[in-house]
């Protein structure tokens, strides 16, 4: 087995890859040749062109394709993306997904904590006052 071609951004971005024959698509990482498919997209064509010569990644997760597309994909793979575009394109996501998720867990943690505190000291202090009254 070969190692597989690894593009260039000159290359991701030539006439080649933006023509309809030629057509290049950086997906994860990854470079798929879809001329073949560019007229059974049924998101059309022209949205495919518009992320030639860029990461597609994003564009193609906001549609939230099924696993169905991703199959199809793997038919068009060519080789593999400039150098530290797979993990640019999951690292965009990761590290605010991990902050954001940190946020909400942290102050949604206090803000659920507070109101059994409340419930323990008063517990306690019911617990207290009536052994002190016995
Ligand atoms: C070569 C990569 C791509 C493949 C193989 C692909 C495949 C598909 C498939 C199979 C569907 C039908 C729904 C589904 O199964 O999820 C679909 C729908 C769609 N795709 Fe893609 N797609 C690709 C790239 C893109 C990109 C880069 C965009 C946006 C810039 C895009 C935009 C859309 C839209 C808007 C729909 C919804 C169409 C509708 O329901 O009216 N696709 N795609």
């Amino acid at each position: 087995m070969s190692a597989p071609k690894v593009y260039t951004w000159d290359e991701l971005k030539s006439d080649e890859a933006k023509s309809k024959s030629g057509i290049l698509m950086l997906i994860h990482g990854k470079v798929y040749a879809i001329s073949k498919f560019l007229d059974e997209h049924p998101g059309g064509d022209e949205v495919l062109f518009g992320e030639v010569g860029r990461d597609a990644t994003e564009a193609f997760e906001d549609v939230g394709h099924s696993d169905e597309a991703r199959e199809i994909l793997k038919k068009y793979y060519v080789g593999e993306g400039p150098e530290g575009t797979a993990s640019a394109a999951s690292g965009a996501k990761a590290p605010r997904d991990a902050a954001g998720g940190k946020a909400t867990e942290s102050s949604g943690g206090f803000t659920y904590l507070l109101p059994l505190a409340f419930l323990a000291a008063y517990f306690a202090y019911k617990f207290y006052s009536q052994q002190n009254a016995a």
